[in-house]
């Protein structure tokens, strides 16, 4: 392998925040919901909770504090305007349908806009300027009679200004409207900054080594040491990624196709390096890829800490959130006493007339959450300090609990789903560092247009010099730290996991010829297992003794259509498409798999266009509401029994649009394990790429081919 192009990484900051902020202009123009101001009409505050944006008609009925000391308002229905259909049987008001979902970043504030008293001219300024100010907060609990909602910072406590904000509302008509949540960006941006202010001196390095200014060094077996594994059912390839991780001294990729038991892996290696006394971090880009990890780590008895919003986590690993630690641990102790005297101070902020008296009990809830936080800091460092493992979201990495916390090793799961910039996050200080996932499936989803060519690093790469543009060739957003380390550093650097667990092996065999260089395994367990196979009763069909089936559209009976992308705000997305009688034979397909017995619930039907997914939904849901349908995007990381794709295209013009990506149409093979049906006009398809050329080839010769009847579908 030649030597790596070095990348200057104050350059490559540079870009990135250029790439980052077309993004997130992007990304705040499609969902409008910064923008939204809060005074609004009545009118559009029910659109907006129609939309599932907003809850409107709302009181403060409670306080209490909550997880990390801070204020947790609950908001009940007002009963002065609550109708009678939306009233339980004993009167008591309902919510109704809403969009709020726990985890969400909500504004709530005055419908009216009335804040303190002001009169004259300036009042309706005043209103409309206190209106706005509101107060943020995560929803941690939604019920049928309430919502609930913690103020305050990310990672403890209320202030002073939130603590105030919290006790304007009492009394008032309130609304909370979803804002987006742009913390992950303000981290990447401060990450990105800080990368382009750093010397050559401040230079890691592993960050030497990403940059290609120096080579991955020699691997240190012995260092390691003999591995005994604890986990007796490791597969060969797993085994011998985990001896690589333990033996690299910077950088290590676990490559883990569908179904390899990635995540299965990376447990075993976390208790390897702790058996070593390392210390760990590790991280993944949504709190699902985080959460994952700690269910199945915490039965294994190793401390581990997991932050982030507790709203945010699954019930299943509260009790190692970091924030329920500082309360249930005994060094949480020391924090115990300081709440309830807060809660005492606060309560008695209501009983209380006088205005003296009110800014007096403020001026002690200040203090004593200055103590508060303080005596929490102290106890989440301590806490932080003695976890071997700790775990968080990439963008969760860069709050304050982790400031001054060194690690041994930083481990990032689903690397291929994370935006670069978002991995640095966690990586700046990392001596040595791992990453799993798959290049060959989706990266993130990525929204400016500016990203999608490779070519083009920036939009200020007009100022750059020739070299410049020619060496941040391949940087773009959408190109993930795991696809341009390994074109930097070439396969020397990874591991790959071999075994899959989930397809039968005819399912599995034109993704591993295609794009695994032919090295997948199917389990024995899985290798055979049809639809007739499943623990229940199904009857024995064409259909569920076939793994691999193939409905050929081809002949000109079954075009597509090109339609409107509606969204549910009824704005024009842009253009999709379509193919009705395609959505035809996928819904005689279904019927015909449930027919034999096979539970909807164990059926996706996934299509990579909207307009066809908007049809099949139309078609399917309501008959089967157990069934799931989805786009091929959403349905990464996700398996079922059985898995019907519809592929839509069907032109003259042989024009496959987003089929042409590769890894697209792997994710929408590899999500089946027992069956697999691709719908599609193959004269179309196979003229889009070679790749198309191959799939089309193979399953003429090796699925179920059948061709349906234009005239018996209709009929
Ligand atoms: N060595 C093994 N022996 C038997 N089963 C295994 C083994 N490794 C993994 N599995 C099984 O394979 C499945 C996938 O494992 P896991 O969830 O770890 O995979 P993943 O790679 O993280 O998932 P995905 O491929 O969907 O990203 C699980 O059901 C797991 O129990």
């Amino acid at each position: 392998m030649p030597p790596p192009t070095p990348i200057p990484i104050p350059l490559f900051a540079s870009t990135q925040l250029n790439l980052l902020l077309e993004e997130h202009a992007a990304e705040v123009s499609s969902s409008k919901l910064a923008s939204t101001a809060a005074s609004v009409s009545p009118a559009t505050r029910r659109t907006l909770q129609a939309t599932g944006y907003a809850l409107t008609g709302l009181i403060l009925s409670q306080c209490r504090t909550g997880l990390g000391g801070r204020v947790v308002g609950e908001f009940a229905p007002d009963p002065a305007v609550a109708s009678e259909e939306s009233r339980s049987a004993d009167g008591t008001p309902r919510l109704g349908s809403h969009g709020i979902r726990v985890g969400d970043v909500v504004r709530v504030s005055d419908v009216a806009g009335a804040g303190k008293k002001v009169g004259g001219k300036d009042k309706e300024k005043e209103k409309e300027k206190d209106a706005e100010k509101g107060v943020e907060g995560v929803v941690t609990r939604t019920g049928d009679r309430a919502v609930w909602i913690a103020f305050g910072r990310q990672g403890g406590g209320t202030s002073k200004e939130d603590d105030e904000a919290v006790e304007e509302l009492w009394g008032k008509k309130v609304w909370a409207i979803k804002l987006a949540n742009d913390v992950t960006y303000r981290r990447m941006r401060q990450t990105m900054e800080k990368m382009v202010k750093m010397t050559e001196s401040d230079h890691s390095h592993f960050m030497r080594v990403a940059f290609g200014h120096t080579t991955p060094l020699q691997l240190d077996t012995e260092a390691c040491g003999p591995v005994e594994f604890l986990d007796p059912t490791l597969n060969d390839s797993q085994k011998d990624a985990i001896r690589f991780a333990l033996a690299s001294r910077d950088i290590a990729l676990i490559h883990g196709p569908p179904g390899t038991g990635k995540t299965h892996t990376l447990i075993e290696l976390i208790l390897q390096l702790v058996q070593r006394k390392k210390r760990v971090l590790v991280c993944g880009p949504s709190n699902v890829s985080v959460d994952n990890i700690v269910e199945r780590l915490a039965p294994k008895k190793v401390p581990v800490v997991r932050i982030g919003h507790p709203a945010r986590l699954l019930p299943s690993v509260l009790e190692h959130s970091l924030e329920v630690l500082t309360q249930t641990s005994d060094a949480g102790g020391i924090v115990k006493d300081i709440r309830k005297e807060i809660d005492e101070k606060q309560a008695s902020i209501r009983k209380t007339r006088s205005g003296r008296e009110r800014r007096g009990i403020y001026d002690d809830l200040k203090l004593l959450r200055k103590e508060f936080r303080e005596r929490e800091s102290k106890c989440v460092d301590n806490l932080v300090r003695e976890s071997s493992v700790v775990l968080a979201t990439l963008h969760g990495a860069g709050g304050h609990q982790l400031k001054n916390q060194k690690f041994d090793v930083v481990i990032i799961d689903e690397a291929s789903q994370a935006l670069e910039a978002q991995c640095w996050i966690s990586l700046l200080g990392a001596e040595k560092v791992v990453l799993a996932g798959d290049h060959l499936q989706l990266p993130p989803t990525v929204k400016s247009t500016g990203q999608k060519s490779k070519d083009k690093p920036s939009k200020g790469s007009d100022e750059k010099t020739e070299t410049e543009t020619e060496t941040l060739k391949g940087v773009s957003l959408e190109r993930t730290l795991f696809d341009r380390l390994l074109a930097l550093h070439g396969p020397g650097i990874k591991r790959m996991l071999t075994t899959q667990y989930r397809m039968h092996e005819k399912i599995m065999r034109f993704p591993s010829d295609e794009l695994y260089e032919g090295k997948l395994i199917a389990g024995d367990a899985v290798k055979a297992r049809l639809l007739i196979d499943l623990p229940y009763e199904v009857e024995g069909t064409d259909d569920t003794q076939e793994p691999l089936v193939f409905w050929d559209t081809q002949g000109g009976d079954f075009p597509e259509k090109a339609e409107d992308e509606i969204s549910k705000k009824g704005a024009l997305l842009g253009d999709s498409k379509s193919n009705e009688m395609e959505a035809l034979v996928v819904a005689r397909h279904v019927n015909n798999l449930i027919d034999a017995g096979v539970r909807p619930d164990n059926i996706a039907v996934i299509t990579p266009y909207n307009g066809q997914l908007a049809l099949l939904s139309r078609m399917l849901r309501e008959k089967y509401p157990g069934l799931e349908l989805g786009s091929v995007d959403g349905f990464q990381g996700r398996e079922k029994e059985a898995v019907v794709v519809s592929l839509v295209r069907s032109n003259e013009e042989h024009e496959v649009g987003f089929l042409g990506e590769k890894r697209r149409l792997n994710v929408a093979m590899t999500r089946p394990k027992r069956h697999l049906c691709i719908c599609g006009d193959s004269e179309t398809i196979s003229h889009g790429s070679s790749f198309l050329k191959h799939w089309m080839d193979f399953l003429e010769e090796n699925a179920d081919l059948r061709y349906p009847d234009a005239g018996d579908l209709l009929g």
